[in-house]
């Protein structure tokens, strides 16, 4: 069955040049394990609402629910110990196409999320074959070309669909498509297997525990913030992230989290109102220095050292967040636009760090320019920071560019797919990361 080779589709020959610049011999396996899904699942426990033994055993109990004997194993990496990961089914064999079966169609986001084990939401449906009844199975299949008008009622023929796996109907046509009330919501189709095996769970996040790719937990880990310290977040929405550095503090000492996003500083409010320490604000983190040294209020702009850690967590081209069915950046000019915030941001970073402070510079992306020749440009620009090792390592070396050399390209962490990234517990999402140290007055 076809299944892609690039997010671009053979389309985007431009934009694939834009990734990787140095080491073009690597792109085509890039590409492909982008197209891929990871086949771990893994959940950060909140250990000042419960202990991981007791979550695993919450995990374990769904999981028998769902799969009886056959229940994927869960287990944890010492390297993270608030980490749970489960592993994918042995035998996934049982998702084949069954040409008796009507076909829906997704879109390439909701076919993403179905292959990393999620069920479908109404607005992700993009086709339903008319008759199609409640509780009935189908074919589920993701339009790569997205050409597939929402709303379809026929079978949709196209050489760029993919079979994902079979799904039980929750929702009818009517309730899908119905112009004239508010767009439906909700699960409209619930998995019942995928051709990825990763478990169909869905999203069993509350609050004591949030389903996190792996290097966002490790990247938390790499910062290591400790209790009473004062942390600046500066790209903070959905605040995952922020919720771990204060878990890892005991919720104690300060954590500022900036977005420049309203909706989405809204939209993590009430999630991190449960945190004491954490305070939250709209603000453009590329201003959030005070150029004029004055006694500040509170909330941003701040002071120049005023934090003992800094994460910058930055916007990026997001192409590390595998499967990329299809890549929803259409011009070489988007992916070139991205190192230049991310650049004001860092400048903004290194100011507000204070002397022996630390900060983390991360992406989940995996073009050069925004990670390794990023950390190169930093180096360059401020002498008052080094590069440090970015322990817990489990991500591989960065890339080797002719501005780094050995031993920084091994404090870096790169999560894609070379030799060190095989292994089944580190089949994840892109990422990189790198920590720097500013230097003692
Ligand atoms: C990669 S996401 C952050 C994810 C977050 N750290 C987490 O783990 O939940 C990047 C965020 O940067 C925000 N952003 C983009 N430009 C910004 C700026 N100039 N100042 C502050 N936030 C910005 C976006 O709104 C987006 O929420």
């Amino acid at each position: 069955m076809f299944y892609p080779k690039s997010p671009f589709l053979g389309k985007g020959l431009q934009l694939e040049n834009e990734i990787l610049k140095v080491h073009t011999a690597a792109l085509p396996q890039l590409l492909s394990w982008l197209c891929q899904t990871p086949r771990i699942t893994t959940y950060r426990v909140n250990t000042l609402r419960t202990s991981v033994i007791d979550y695993k055993a919450k995990l374990q109990e769904q999981l028998k629910q769902r799969y009886g004997h056959q229940a994927p194993r869960v287990y944890g990496l010492h390297e993270l110990p608030e980490m749970l990961c489960i592993a994918p089914l042995d035998a996934p064999a049982d998702a084949q196409y069954d040409d008796a079966l009507r076909q829906l169609i997704v879109d390439t986001s909701c076919g993403a999320a179905l292959l990393r084990g999620a069920h479908i939401f109404a607005p992700g449906v993009l086709a339903m074959e008319t008759g199609t009844q409640l509780q009935e199975l189908v074919n589920v299949f993701a339009d790569l070309a997205g050409k597939c008008k929402r709303g379809t009622a026929t079978r949709y023929v196209s050489d760029e669909k993919i079979f994902l796996g079979v799904g039980r109907v929750l929702m009818q046509r009517h309730q899908l498509y119905n112009n004239n009330k508010e767009s439906a919501s909700g699960i409209a189709v619930h998995m019942e297997t995928n051709v990825s095996g990763v478990p169909t769970l869905g999203d069993l996040s509350d609050a004591d525990a949030l389903l996190q790719n792996l290097p966002s937990i490790v990247c938390v880990r790499v910062l290591g913030p400790q209790p009473g310290e004062s942390v600046l977040d500066m790209c903070a929405a959905p605040g995952n992230k922020t919720t771990h550095i204060a878990e890892l503090m005991g919720d104690v000492g300060r954590v500022v989290a900036l977005d420049n996003s309203a909706s989405r500083v809204r939209g993590m409010q009430s999630k991190l109102a449960n945190y004491r320490c954490i305070e939250a604000y709209h603000f453009d983190a590329t201003k959030a220095l005070n150029e004029l040294g004055e006694e500040c209020s509170t909330g941003p702009p701040f002071a120049a050292e005023s934090f003992d850690r800094i994460l910058l967590d930055a916007p990026c081209s997001g192409l590390g967040n595998r499967p990329q069915l299809s890549c929803s950046i259409k011009q070489a000019k988007v992916l070139q636009s991205y190192p230049h915030v991310q650049r004001n941001l860092l400048a903004q970073a290194v100011s507000l760090l204070r002397p022996g402070g630390v900060l983390v510079y991360s992406t989940c992306t995996v073009t050069e320019a925004e990670c390794e020749q990023l950390v190169a440009w930093a180096l360059r620009k401020f002498p008052q920071i080094r590069l440090v090792d970015a322990q817990p390592k489990l991500g591989a070396p960065g890339l080797q560019l002719a501005e780094l050399d050995d031993d920084q390209c091994q404090m870096l962490q790169r999560f894609g797919p070379s030799a060190e990234n095989r292994s089944d517990d580190l089949d994840t999402v892109g990422f990189f990361i790198a920590k720097f140290e500013k230097a003692k007055n």
